[in-house]
């Protein structure tokens, strides 16, 4: 009877779940490389836990395989699968002190005894919790219960660590306080995969190497944050990773493509049909410009939000398109109904497949 311990990743190999004829998660090929953080990225419901569920065993794939450092765990019940898990409510046992709550996992597996409060401390150290050590949950803050929780998880030295959403029950700012931590724990860990289930793209973009963009049961995109951001498979993942202007149109030869009668030049190469044109807020400029490469459309304002330090405007190309500039903050902003120009780079106008 031998445990996984190692680090070595995570493959999801065709992993199919149904329930009843409903299939939830549909042939999911994914790799996560040792010592990598892939966050799970979707909308409610898309698979996201499930397929979380199924590395850990408390799913049973209809097909497929789950593979933890090289081997097949698929037939292994959980606590043989070498991983630490943290959900989103914490989990802890209430009438159990923080240290007994971090010990558990290893009493389960039978480690020996001072291997056991040597593990203890070693994972309330990592986690900042080592003077609450004798504290009951009840007399936690949340974030400290969460501290515990990813305590408890570590202390068997899993090679695989699943977060499911483990920061949502936590306030704005110490979640982003966390997401910090966990970027730290990352580094002293640099063999342990994470696997981290997240609808919140923010969290994913600062916390993740790569993003697995799940919808509707399948996957629909897989690269690092910056890839997504700047190259998004689809109009899908444009929206889903970043704010996106979607603009819909037909191709009109290699690397124009039609909107509204504007012929824009795009990245993205040449194809046949509707298209979507993907451009980023942030990307695009106020008034005109002559340069080179650099579209100009014109429109009416429609929306005009102040941000601080920045001011959003929405403007109408036709009844069906709008493009939303976000510029630093205007000393004079145009008014609602005023007629103006944007413009944004080739470059930065990207062709994506529709989802
Ligand atoms: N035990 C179950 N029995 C039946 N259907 C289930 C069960 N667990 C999950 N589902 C369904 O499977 C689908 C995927 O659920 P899953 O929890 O994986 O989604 P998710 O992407 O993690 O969503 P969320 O962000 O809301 O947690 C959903 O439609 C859900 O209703």
């Amino acid at each position: 009877m031998t445990t996984v311990t190692t680090g070595g990743g995570i493959r999801f190999d065709k992993v199919s779940v149904a329930y009843g004829d409903t299939v939830v998660l549909d042939s999911l090929d994914l790799t996560v490389e040792p010592g990598e953080v892939m966050a799970l990225l979707g909308p409610s419901g898309s698979g996201k836990t499930t397929a979380l569920r199924a590395v850990a065993g408390f799913v049973q794939p209809a097909s497929g395989r789950v593979l933890i450092g090289g081997r097949d765990v698929t037939g292994l019940p959980p606590y043989r699968r070498g991983i630490g898990m943290v959900v989103q409510q914490y989990a802890l046992f209430p009438h159990l002190r923080v240290d007994a709550n971090v010990a558990f996992g290893l009493k389960a597996q039978k480690a020996p005894r001072d291997g056991i409060a040597e593990r203890v401390a070693e994972a309330l150290e990592m986690t900042g919790m080592s003077a609450y050590a004798k504290r009951y949950p009840r007399e936690l803050s949340g974030g400290q219960q969460q501290r515990v929780a990813i305590a408890r998880a570590l202390a068997i030295r899993p090679g695989v660590l699943l977060l499911d959403e483990p920061l949502s029950a936590l306030d704005a700012q110490l979640r982003s306080g966390m997401l910090a931590e966990l970027g730290r724990l990352h580094r002293d860990l640099p063999d342990v995969s994470m696997l981290y289930v997240t609808h919140d793209q923010s969290e994913a973009l600062t916390l993740a190497d790569r993003i697995a963009v799940m919808d509707r049961a399948r996957l629909q995109d897989c690269g690092t944050p910056r890839e997504l951001y700047r190259s998004p498979g689809s109009a899908f993942t444009a929206s889903f990773v970043g704010s996106a202007n979607l603009l819909r149109g037909v191709w009109c030869g290699a690397g124009v493509v039609d909107v509204e009668g504007v012929r824009l030049r795009v990245r993205g190469g040449e194809g046949a049909g509707e298209v979507t044109v993907c451009v980023r807020p942030h990307l695009v400029g106020l008034g005109e410009s002559d340069e080179p490469g650099v579209n100009v459309v014109k429109g009416v304002v429609t929306g005009l939000q102040w941000r601080g330090a920045s001011h959003r405007v929405t403007v109408a190309m036709s009844d069906a398109v709008e493009m939303t500039a976000e510029v630093g903050e205007l000393r004079e902003p145009p008014g609602l109904g005023e007629r103006v120009a944007v413009h944004f780079a080739a470059e930065d106008a990207v062709a994506v497949a529709d989802a």
